[in-house]
């Protein structure tokens, strides 16, 4: 019996349980507070994220007892954004994960160390990337839970890791592929959520569509050179797991980096549309780290920049947009 613990209470953990659970693997589900875990173990819903989606607690078991929870599985999800993931697992011995696949469904770099989930789970705990997993391609937690047709690529060194992944995801609604290329499809989710809110910025300045097209045309040249610069390899960015990732987060009512900016753009200050939001744009912690890696690469990223000069220099965003309209063709 394959078992599953997953660690983090927002909406994408609350999706993959029910993708995992549904399919009758037994999860262990890690929150931080003792009230949500009270309200699932009752009512069978997350209490705050996706809370129409119904649990079968058989196969569900909520707890805050985080070495618990890790304990006896087999698959170990992280799905909580990465600026807190080295406080919720601070406390963990690097013994722990010895035994057991890593799967990090986290779209975000550790700030300050400014390195990959996967990375810093290598660095830190010394667990293998032989042993580690990433969840990528264009899906929404909010389509999972109306079961909506979704597509997700998992990657892995050893593509007989991720294989073994996908078949605890597939099902009626959920197709499971596997790629090779983890490093790639790590740092493309990483840079699509900057994208999603310089769109999202744009959009919330009345730019309108034919503006976000030429936006995430001249995207795609930045993501492939940046790729090429931190991890060199032959990869076809049109697959979904690349160009498909960007398009759903850029143009889709759910994304969250897209809505942050769009608040940032009509005006509201990031700490104001953070309050607001209630979720997290990974983007906004992505667009600093991947400004200071590029210091070195020297890579021309002028989106990247222009989010940076506006979110963390205070530059007008009607004056980025302004500069970066001029650069795109
Ligand atoms: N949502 C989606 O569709 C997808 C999300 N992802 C990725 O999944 C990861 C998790 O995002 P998502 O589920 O969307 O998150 P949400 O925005 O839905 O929820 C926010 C999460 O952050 C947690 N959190 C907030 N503050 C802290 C803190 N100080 N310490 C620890 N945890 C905190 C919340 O915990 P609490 O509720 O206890 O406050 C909650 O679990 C991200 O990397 C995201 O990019 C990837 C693919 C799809
Ligand atoms: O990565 C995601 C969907 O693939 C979720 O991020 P957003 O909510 O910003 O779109």
């Amino acid at each position: 019996m394959e078992k599953v613990a997953v660690i983090g209470g927002g909406s994408w953990a609350t999706a993959l349980v029910k993708i995992i659970s549904e399919n009758k693997t037994p999860v262990k589900w890690w929150f931080r507070h003792e009230a949500d875990v009270k309200h699932l173990q009752t009512y069978c819903h997350n209490a705050r994220y996706l809370s129409g989606v119904t649990f079968d607690l058989q196969y569900v078991e909520p707890a805050t007892d985080l070495a618990k929870v890790i304990q006896d599985a087999k698959w170990v999800i992280l799905a909580v954004p990465a600026a807190f993931i080295e406080s919720v697992l601070q406390n963990l011995p690097a013994a722990i994960f010895a035994d057991k696949f890593l799967v990090s469904a986290i779209k975000g770099m550790i700030p300050v160390k400014n390195c990959l989930v996967t990375e810093y789970l290598q660095n830190n705990f010394q667990v293998p990337m032989s042993q580690q997993c990433v969840i990528a391609g264009p899906c929404h937690a909010e389509e999972v839970a109306l079961e909506k047709q979704s597509y997700l690529s998992i990657g892995a060194l050893d593509v007989n890791l991720a294989e073994s992944f996908c078949a605890l995801l597939r099902n009626r609604y959920v197709r499971a592929s596997p790629v090779e290329d983890i490093y790639g499809i790590e740092y493309c989710a990483v840079m699509k959520n900057i994208i999603a809110l310089a769109c999202g910025i744009a959009h919330g300045l009345n730019y309108g569509d034919n503006f976000q097209a030429v936006m995430v045309s001249n995207a795609m040249l930045e993501i492939e050179a940046f790729l090429q610069a931190i991890h060199p390899g032959v990869r076809n960015l049109s697959g979904s797991a690349y160009l498909g990732d960007l398009l759903v987060t850029a143009y889709s009512q759910f994304s969250r980096n897209r809505t942050f900016g769009n608040m940032v753009g009509r005006g509201y200050s990031v700490k104001s549309a953070q309050v607001e939001m209630n979720m997290i744009a990974e983007g906004y912690y992505a667009v600093k780290i991947i400004h200071e890696l590029n210091k070195k690469l020297r890579v021309n990223m002028p989106i990247t920049s222009a989010a940076y000069n506006i979110l963390y220099e205070r530059i007008s965003p009607a004056v980025e947009i302004a500069i970066l309209k001029e650069k795109f063709h």
